[in-house]
């Protein structure tokens, strides 16, 4: 069986930008990963999901790579930020939220799940798309940070949140906008679909940090929302998302790594109730592949189970 650290290390130079032989089977992710420290020791994986720059289209992130990339480096807990629309008054843009539920309006054309077309079947458990414990752990400690911002700066904080996810990249029509209001939709972006249900596959724990840019089409009396109106409230959001980021992350290490962080971490094992039984028409090239991100399922020889064949 392979090692699942990687201990080996290669630095290319003039005329050496890469190395023959190497595979990685889920793709190259949306951006280098950088592995950076905090001023505490505490090593952080970073992903820019549209690229550096921004050139990567919500339908087109590889998220099975950047899931892949960060499962594969060890990281256990996933905080996800987002620039979201807004399907309701209350929620300005400047707000912050943490949603809770979801609902899917992509329209099945970015790769949703590791298992698609190989020969291994899992039906993995979405009825709470997001982390419980993380959000719930997350909600006081992003309050305590939104207060303290500067007067004028205090951002508000929501949480059991319905957010919808559609395909872009167009945004909405009016009519589209006040029927997921209808549906019960709080929120609106293109991007925590399929990379949530991926986290679940790999075992992550999962939490969206959505920040509100602007209010959608839904309100009859003001325009609808342009890609200029979000870019203005972005800048804003950005900081005081970098400014939660740095606040947090080191009580979040402490709790990844404490003596309860199995409890915390309830996404761990859950995989074991969700693949099919072993059957001998699975092919040991998905194993491999799977074996990528759930090694504790895929690594190493099996025995065939004949009687679930
Ligand atoms: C820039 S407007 C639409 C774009 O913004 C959101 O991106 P992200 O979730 O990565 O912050 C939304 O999901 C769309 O992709
Ligand atoms: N109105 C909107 N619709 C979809 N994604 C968004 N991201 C930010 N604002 C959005």
């Amino acid at each position: 069986m392979a090692e699942d650290n990687v201990l080996i290390g290669v630095i290319g130079g003039s005329g050496l930008y890469h190395l023959d032989n190497l595979t990685f089977p889920w793709g190259f992710p949306s951006s280098p990963i950088t592995i950076s420290s905090l001023p505490s020791g505490t090593k952080v994986a970073f992903v820019a999901r549209h690229g550096v720059g921004h050139f990567i289209n919500p339908s087109n992130v590889p998220s099975r790579a950047n899931i892949a990339a960060l499962k594969s480096l060890g990281v256990r807990v996933i905080l996800a930020f987002s620039a979201v629309g807004s399907l309701r008054e209350e929620i300005s843009p400047g707000s912050f939220v943490l949603p809770n539920q979801i609902i899917d309006r992509t329209k099945g054309i970015r790769p949703a799940s590791f298992f698609a077309d190989t020969t291994i079947v899992a039906h993995t458990m979405f009825g709470d798309p997001f982390s419980n414990k993380l959000v719930k752990w997350l909600e006081p400690r992003v309050r305590r940070v939104l207060e303290e911002g500067k007067e004028g700066e205090k951002r508000k904080l929501f949480t059991e949140k319905c957010i919808v996810c559609m395909e872009g990249p167009q945004f909405s029509t009016r009519a589209e906008s006040q029927m997921y209001r209808q549906w019960g939709g709080d929120l609106i972006n293109m991007s925590v679909l399929p990379e949530s249900k991926l986290a679940r596959e790999a075992e992550l724990s999962y939490a969206l940090i959505a920040t509100a840019t602007d209010y959608d089409s839904w309100r009859p009396h003001t325009e609808s929302v342009t890609a200029l109106e979000v870019f203005k409230t972005l800048k804003e959001n950005a900081e005081t998302s970098r400014r939660v980021a740095a606040t947090i992350l080191d009580e979040l290490q402490q709790a990844v790594t404490g003596k309860d962080a199995d409890l915390f971490l309830e996404e761990k094992g859950a995989m074991k109730f969700s693949i099919m039984p072993r059957s001998v028409r699975q092919k040991q090239e998905d194993r491999d592949k799977l074996a990528f991100i759930l090694p504790e399922y895929f690594a190493g020889e099996e025995t065939v189970d004949v009687s679930s064949a």
